[in-house]
């Protein structure tokens, strides 16, 4: 069985979404332990994961040190938080297959996705980065020309373009890899978002993928037979936050579908991660399953957490 884990940003911070490298290294430890248990039960697995926190901090840094070093736009701070976030993880799983003895090789893959350069995101900010801020500091960046947005409890946050995900460039390179037996770590922050110029040409547009709709292609792009959302909370709740909460188990992607049209879910967090686990199953996949990483031994097998199924 091949599966495509997909870890969140909530799994790659501390869970105060503290970013420091001793937080992101801790954090990829404890998912990589959880993905290594998969490896040892001789699971196929292949990962990507979120870079939220992450791309939004580089931003940050770029645009202060604008006047001493020369910025870098915000496709390259993606790219950059592929490599780093691939090195991490690829640290954190290759020590935990050697405490199991299990004899794998890890690579990571600077991963393009394709968007169309007229998508409707380019012109409505969606994607959530960064760190949160109380509403007052937010405000002092909004009058600077950015734009943030009201994320609840945890406070306002930015918002960039997020166009949607078309192809994963380098899904062949990813394919060839997993075929030659090694763990693979690809489309980060849902890829490296590039439009194609008319003769054919890619370049970089400044923008972040969401994840999980990113990973939801990269599944079919591999033939996983499961993608597995793994995020902070294990199950996706009707009547989130309320006292009518009840989590959803196994369910239809048509019936996921209406719960969503219906509110449950909320923009920006685990909406996405419904639209994508219906996505992989409508597209032909067999199961898409969204919970924390504590169970993800049994979100594999469709014993645990919301899992989605075709109609
Ligand atoms: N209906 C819902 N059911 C469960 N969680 C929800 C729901 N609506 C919003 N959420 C929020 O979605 C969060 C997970 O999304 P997000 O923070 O984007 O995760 P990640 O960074 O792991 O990708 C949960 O922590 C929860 O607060
Ligand atoms: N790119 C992306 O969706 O990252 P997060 O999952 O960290 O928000």
């Amino acid at each position: 069985m091949r599966v495509l884990v997909a870890l969140g940003g909530n799994a790659m911070t501390s869970a105060d979404g503290r970013a420091r490298p001793e937080d992101q290294i801790a954090a990829a430890g404890v998912a990589m332990a959880a993905v290594a248990d998969l490896l040892q039960r001789e699971v196929e697995v292949v990962v990507t994961h979120g870079n939220g926190p992450q791309v939004g901090n580089l931003l940050v840094k770029n645009e202060i040190a604008a006047a001493v070093v020369p910025p870098v736009p915000l496709d390259w701070c993606g790219a950059q938080t592929q490599a780093t976030l691939g090195f991490v993880l690829m640290d954190a799983l290759e020590a935990e297959l050697a405490r199991r003895s299990v004899d794998r090789r890890t690579a990571t893959v600077v991963t393009r996705t394709l968007v169309a350069s007229d998508d409707a995101g380019f012109t409505r900010p969606t994607k959530p980065i960064g760190r949160y801020l109380p509403a007052d500091e937010a405000a002092l960046l909004v009058e600077h020309g950015e734009t943030w947005e009201d994320r609840g409890e945890k406070g306002w946050r930015r918002v960039v373009a997020s166009p949607e995900p078309l192809r994963i460039v380098d899904a062949p390179a990813v394919q060839a890899l997993v075929g030659a037996g090694f763990v693979v770590i690809a489309n980060g922050g849902g890829g490296i978002p590039v439009v194609a110029d008319e003769d054919g040409t890619l370049r970089g547009v400044e923008a972040v993928i969401d994840k999980d709709l990113g990973a939801a292609l990269l599944a079919r792009s591999v033939d996983a037979d499961v993608l597995v959302i793994g995020t902070d909370v294990p199950h996706a709740v009707l009547h989130y936050g309320t006292p009518e909460a009840r989590d959803v188990g196994v369910v239809t992607a048509a019936e996921m579908r209406a719960y969503a049209a219906e509110g449950h879910f909320a923009s920006g967090s685990m909406g996405p991660k419904v639209d994508a686990a219906c996505r992989f199953v409508e597209a032909g996949g067999a199961r898409a399953v969204i919970t924390d990483l504590a169970h993800l031994s049994d979100a594999v097998t469709g014993t645990s957490g919301t899992v989605v199924v075709p109609n």
